[in-house]
């Protein structure tokens, strides 16, 4: 029997809606019978961006059955709040983490930036800020957002400006997404649908809530939906920073989620220092010294509390 691959476009839990990689056509798939996950603890077994490898169950219906999953290079889970119960998938293979923000209306905050970037460093995913509105700001604000730039791209994450409504630094953005898989988050009403409208004016991303049955109780679960704007790229519309939750991150592993704190953790005078009030701190040197940002030191000290990371 020949197995066809195809990329995991949609998914409701029990179909999934496949493109067939040889010629983009669209299959609606069931997992196999015996069908092996991939050995993550998560409820579900395969996410948007998962390449899969089916079987034609029925050609007129386009029904086919999947066999396996193709190696992931990565994944984006919803880490469970409760330490004991599994992980949600929410996308995999993707290629880079967009963060659409705005300075005003609604403004996003800088903790909420860096807990995003916090997330997808802890899954080894490249990250991207994109500032949209620029047509509001006042010149303290394009001040402000300058230094925010600056910043962020000299910790290693690319930086955009954008203002969706006046078209403006759209084929910049196009640029950004072409040829590759991306995960667009951002805080509702910063203007994400309008600005992946501007370039791509037949797609409706809107977000799909999805309810199911579990167990214990009734869960809503979010599943991200992936689009193709053109051929080989895509975008993955993922239901908010809340399914990149922190929840159950050790917190010996956030310090290794800030670049610029990386490269210091093994110069503090105690091997289990956690850069908050301990003597002898390189982190906190480098605070003091201006070469760690002070919002990104005190967005690191929010996360260790605990801080509730929805905001
Ligand atoms: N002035 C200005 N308004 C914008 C810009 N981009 C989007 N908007 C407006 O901001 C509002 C929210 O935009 P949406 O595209 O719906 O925002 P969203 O991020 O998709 O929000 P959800 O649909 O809730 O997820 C709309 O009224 C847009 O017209 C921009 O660059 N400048
Ligand atoms: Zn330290």
């Amino acid at each position: 029997m020949s197995l066809i691959r195809g990329l995991v476009l949609r998914s409701t839990g029990s179909w999934y809606e496949v493109r067939d990689s040889r010629d983009g056509h669209i299959w609606q798939c069931r997992l196999k019978g015996k069908f092996k996950a991939l050995g993550l603890k998560v409820t579900n077994p395969i996410a948007v961006g998962d390449y899969v490898n089916f079987e034609v169950e029925n050609e007129g219906e386009n029904f086919g059955i999947i066999h396996e999953i193709v190696p992931r290079e990565n994944y984006v889970i919803r880490r469970s709040v409760h330490k004991t119960a599994h992980a949600h998938l929410i996308a995999a293979n993707v290629d880079q983490a967009i963060l659409i923000c705005t300075l005003v209306f609604p403004r996003t905050s800088l903790g909420f930036i860096d807990r995003f970037l916090v997330a997808i460093e802890s899954f080894r995913i490249p990250g991207v800020l994109v500032f949209n509105k620029q047509d509001l700001l006042n010149d303290e604000m394009k001040d402000f957002q300058a230094e925010l730039m600056e910043l962020y791209t000299g910790l290693g994450y690319r930086c955009l400006t954008t203002t969706a409504v006046a078209e403006l630094g759209l084929d910049d953005f196009k640029t950004l997404l072409k040829g590759k898989v991306s995960l667009l988050s951002g805080h509702s009403g910063v203007g994400k649908s309008t600005l992946v409208n501007a370039i791509a004016p037949d797609l409706d991303i809107k977000t799909q809530e999805v309810s199911t049955f579990a167990n214990k109780g009734v869960h809503t679960t979010t599943f991200a939906e992936m689009f193709e704007l053109e051929k080989d790229t895509f975008i993955i519309d993922s239901p908010g920073i809340k399914e990149l939750g922190l929840a159950d991150m050790e917190k010996e592993e956030i310090s290794h989620y800030f670049p610029e704190m990386r490269d210091l953790l093994n110069q503090c005078r105690f091997n289990n220092c956690q850069h908050i009030n301990e003597p002898g701190c390189a982190v906190k040197d480098a605070v003091s010294e201006g070469k760690i940002a002070m919002s990104r030191f005190e967005s690191y000290l929010s996360i260790m509390a605990g801080d509730d990371n929805r905001k």
